[in-house]
């Protein structure tokens, strides 16, 4: 397993935001699947990482049912103020694929909670392995990383393939009408760090940035 090709692109969202990251391609990754890296120029010693799972649905219609479009958009400012590394990881509805999240959708407009739906389809509540990402962090020589997510499973699947999360950062809590109960499913199931409030509210930024219970 190797870097492919690293090729340098400007970004525009369709906000008016721009960065510039140079996209990466891999060879030899465990499940062959083509993963990207985007690489942020930074000068601190211990890059910013995140692991963003596909979502074509949030990441390029914006749909409302999840936060998966915020928080890449956030990911990129982010990563482009600090530097580091987003890793686009080909994990379509939580590695089940579009076709089958949509089969999920639907179950959930009739009540079932996202991990419930899942499970009815015959898949595992998430079926995301972090193997790629490690390799892909391997490969751009990097083994020591902060770690911008909610998820604790990925933190706890990068230390078992050797990278060392020096710290856990939470993404700021994109809410709405449209995503809260997916948000508390996944607050109450998976344990997911995201203060959810009661009430309407919309993109509501965490006030430490610096990780749970600690302060740089
Ligand atoms: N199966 C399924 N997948 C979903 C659903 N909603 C979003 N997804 C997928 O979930 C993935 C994102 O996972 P999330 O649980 O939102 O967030 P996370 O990656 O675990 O955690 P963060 O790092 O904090 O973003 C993407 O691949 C989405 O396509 C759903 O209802 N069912
Ligand atoms: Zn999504």
């Amino acid at each position: 397993m190797s870097v492919r090709t690293r090729v340098r692109v400007p970004l525009r969202f369709p906000d008016g935001f721009t960065a510039t990251a140079d996209v990466i391609t891999f060879t030899g990754l465990v499940d062959g699947k083509e993963h990207l890296a985007l690489f942020f120029e930074g000068s601190s010693p211990v890059p910013l990482v995140r692991l963003h799972s596909e979502c074509l649905t949030g990441d390029v219609f914006g749909s409302e049912r999840c936060d998966c479009g915020p928080q890449l958009r956030e990911s990129v400012a982010r990563l482009s103020e600090t530097g580091g590394y987003l890793l686009y990881l080909r994990q379509e509805g939580r590695g089940i694929g579009l076709y089958a999240k949509l089969d999920a959708y639907a179950l959930q407009d009739q009540g079932l909670d996202t991990y419930a739906a899942n499970r009815a389809l015959g898949h595992a509540d998430d079926e995301r392995d972090y193997t790629a990402a490690a390799q892909m962090l391997t490969d751009l020589g990097v083994t020591t990383i902060d770690l911008l997510t909610n998820n604790p499973d990925k933190a706890r699947q990068l230390r078992l393939h050797e990278i060392a999360v020096r710290r856990v950062l939470p993404t700021d809590v994109h809410a709405n009408p449209a995503n809260m109960r997916y948000l508390q499913a996944k607050v109450d199931h998976t344990g997911h760090t995201i203060r959810l409030q009661v009430g309407p509210q919309v993109s509501v930024p965490v006030p430490n940035r610096s990780g749970w219970g600690s302060r740089e």
